[in-house]
Protein backbone atom coordinates (compact mmCIF):
# COMPACT_ATOMS: atom_id res chain seq x y z
CA UNK A 1 0.00 0.00 0.00
CA UNK A 2 1.45 3.62 -1.15
CA UNK A 3 0.13 6.16 1.79
CA UNK A 4 -0.67 9.44 0.37
CA UNK A 5 -1.15 12.60 2.29
CA UNK A 6 -1.33 16.98 1.56
CA UNK A 7 -1.89 19.86 2.76
CA UNK A 8 -3.99 21.89 1.34
CA UNK A 9 -1.16 23.61 -1.24
CA UNK A 10 -0.79 20.05 -2.47
CA UNK A 11 -4.58 19.41 -2.71
CA UNK A 12 -4.96 19.41 -6.25
CA UNK A 13 -1.92 17.69 -7.10
CA UNK A 14 -2.91 15.42 -5.01
CA UNK A 15 -5.91 14.35 -6.40
CA UNK A 16 -3.79 14.00 -9.65
CA UNK A 17 -1.67 11.38 -8.10
CA UNK A 18 -4.23 9.44 -6.65
CA UNK A 19 -5.75 9.17 -10.29
CA UNK A 20 -3.23 8.35 -11.57
CA UNK A 21 -2.31 5.51 -8.69
CA UNK A 22 -5.67 3.85 -9.46
CA UNK A 23 -4.88 3.91 -13.21
CA UNK A 24 -1.29 2.17 -12.82
CA UNK A 25 -3.75 -0.25 -10.36
CA UNK A 26 -1.38 0.51 -7.35
CA UNK A 27 -3.36 -0.10 -3.68
CA UNK A 28 -3.15 3.39 -2.11
CA UNK A 29 -4.83 4.94 0.35
CA UNK A 30 -5.67 9.02 1.37
CA UNK A 31 -4.64 10.08 4.82
CA UNK A 32 -6.01 13.69 3.93
CA UNK A 33 -6.33 16.30 3.77
CA UNK A 34 -9.75 16.03 1.97
CA UNK A 35 -10.04 19.65 1.07
CA UNK A 36 -8.50 22.44 0.61
CA UNK A 37 -9.44 24.00 3.75
CA UNK A 38 -6.02 25.21 5.23
CA UNK A 39 -4.34 22.68 7.25
CA UNK A 40 -0.69 21.78 9.13
CA UNK A 41 1.66 19.62 7.15
CA UNK A 42 3.15 18.34 9.92
CA UNK A 43 0.30 16.90 10.73
CA UNK A 44 0.34 14.82 7.92
CA UNK A 45 3.91 14.05 7.70
CA UNK A 46 3.72 12.27 10.81
CA UNK A 47 0.37 10.11 9.66
CA UNK A 48 2.02 8.67 6.51
CA UNK A 49 5.88 8.59 8.52
CA UNK A 50 4.05 6.19 10.83
CA UNK A 51 2.48 4.21 8.12
CA UNK A 52 5.63 3.72 6.67
CA UNK A 53 7.61 2.81 10.02
CA UNK A 54 4.84 0.39 10.88
CA UNK A 55 5.28 -1.02 7.31
CA UNK A 56 1.41 -0.33 6.58
CA UNK A 57 2.53 1.38 3.65
CA UNK A 58 5.76 0.06 1.66
CA UNK A 59 6.06 4.11 0.66
CA UNK A 60 4.68 7.38 1.01
CA UNK A 61 4.11 10.10 -0.54
CA UNK A 62 3.56 13.78 0.77
CA UNK A 63 2.22 17.23 -1.07
CA UNK A 64 2.15 20.51 0.10
CA UNK A 65 2.82 23.61 -1.88
CA UNK A 66 6.77 23.62 -2.48
CA UNK A 67 7.29 20.12 -0.93
CA UNK A 68 9.78 21.37 1.56
CA UNK A 69 7.98 21.88 4.69
CA UNK A 70 6.30 18.46 4.53
CA UNK A 71 9.44 16.65 3.62
CA UNK A 72 11.26 18.62 6.34
CA UNK A 73 8.78 17.35 9.00
CA UNK A 74 8.97 14.07 7.57
CA UNK A 75 12.51 14.05 8.32
CA UNK A 76 12.54 14.78 11.43
CA UNK A 77 11.46 11.24 12.46
CA UNK A 78 14.04 8.43 12.59
CA UNK A 79 14.14 6.19 9.85
CA UNK A 80 12.51 8.05 7.76
CA UNK A 81 14.10 9.30 4.63
CA UNK A 82 11.87 11.62 2.56
CA UNK A 83 13.18 13.03 -0.94
CA UNK A 84 11.66 16.10 -2.11
CA UNK A 85 11.72 15.42 -6.07
CA UNK A 86 11.16 17.89 -8.69
CA UNK A 87 12.59 15.68 -12.04
CA UNK A 88 13.09 11.43 -12.48
CA UNK A 89 16.85 11.21 -12.14
CA UNK A 90 16.36 12.65 -8.40
CA UNK A 91 13.30 9.58 -8.59
CA UNK A 92 15.50 7.27 -10.00
CA UNK A 93 18.90 8.22 -7.64
CA UNK A 94 16.79 8.44 -4.30
CA UNK A 95 15.68 5.15 -4.32
CA UNK A 96 18.65 3.63 -5.62
CA UNK A 97 21.27 5.51 -3.48
CA UNK A 98 19.14 6.44 -0.39
CA UNK A 99 16.45 3.88 -0.13
CA UNK A 100 14.21 6.68 0.20
CA UNK A 101 10.91 5.61 1.91
CA UNK A 102 9.07 9.03 0.90
CA UNK A 103 8.85 10.50 -1.98
CA UNK A 104 7.99 14.43 -1.11
CA UNK A 105 6.73 16.37 -4.29
CA UNK A 106 5.13 20.36 -4.36
CA UNK A 107 1.65 21.12 -5.54
CA UNK A 108 2.80 24.50 -6.56
CA UNK A 109 6.22 23.63 -8.03
CA UNK A 110 5.62 20.55 -10.27
CA UNK A 111 2.94 20.18 -12.95
CA UNK A 112 0.95 16.87 -12.70
CA UNK A 113 2.78 15.09 -15.73
CA UNK A 114 6.02 15.16 -14.32
CA UNK A 115 4.27 14.11 -10.92
CA UNK A 116 3.23 11.56 -12.75
CA UNK A 117 6.49 10.29 -14.18
CA UNK A 118 8.31 11.14 -10.90
CA UNK A 119 5.84 8.88 -8.94
CA UNK A 120 6.24 5.77 -11.47
CA UNK A 121 10.35 6.25 -11.23
CA UNK A 122 10.24 6.49 -7.51
CA UNK A 123 7.92 3.58 -7.04
CA UNK A 124 9.81 1.34 -9.79
CA UNK A 125 13.40 1.81 -9.07
CA UNK A 126 15.00 0.05 -6.55
CA UNK A 127 17.22 -0.13 -3.74
CA UNK A 128 21.08 -0.86 -5.31
CA UNK A 129 21.71 -2.84 -1.80
CA UNK A 130 25.33 -1.76 -2.90
CA UNK A 131 27.69 -1.48 0.40
CA UNK A 132 28.55 1.78 0.20
CA UNK A 133 24.75 2.99 -0.26
CA UNK A 134 24.27 0.72 2.50
CA UNK A 135 26.82 2.23 4.89
CA UNK A 136 25.82 6.11 4.21
CA UNK A 137 22.12 5.00 5.34
CA UNK A 138 23.58 3.80 8.17
CA UNK A 139 25.54 6.65 8.76
CA UNK A 140 22.48 8.60 8.72
CA UNK A 141 20.64 6.66 11.39
CA UNK A 142 24.03 7.52 13.50
CA UNK A 143 26.18 4.20 13.10
CA UNK A 144 29.76 5.28 12.53
CA UNK A 145 31.20 4.25 8.86
CA UNK A 146 34.46 4.14 10.89
CA UNK A 147 36.20 5.83 7.48
CA UNK A 148 37.20 9.14 9.48
O1 LIG B 1 5.82 24.30 3.85
C1 LIG B 1 5.59 24.83 2.80
C2 LIG B 1 6.55 25.82 2.28
O2 LIG B 1 7.71 25.10 2.01
C3 LIG B 1 4.41 24.47 2.01
O3 LIG B 1 4.49 24.95 0.71
C4 LIG B 1 3.08 24.82 2.61
O4 LIG B 1 2.14 24.19 1.79
C5 LIG B 1 2.84 26.33 2.64
O5 LIG B 1 3.66 26.94 3.61
C6 LIG B 1 1.39 26.66 2.91
O6 LIG B 1 1.25 28.04 2.78
P1 LIG B 1 -0.12 28.81 2.97
O7 LIG B 1 0.23 30.25 2.76
O8 LIG B 1 -0.60 28.52 4.36
O9 LIG B 1 -1.08 28.27 1.94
Amino acid sequence: MIAVASDHGGFDLKQEVMAFLEEKGYEYKDFGCYDKKSVDYPDYARTVADKVLSKEAEFGILICGTGIGISIAANRIPGIRAALCSECFSAQATREHNNANILALGGRTVGPEVAKKIVETFLETPFSQDERHQRRIDGIEGKASGQQ
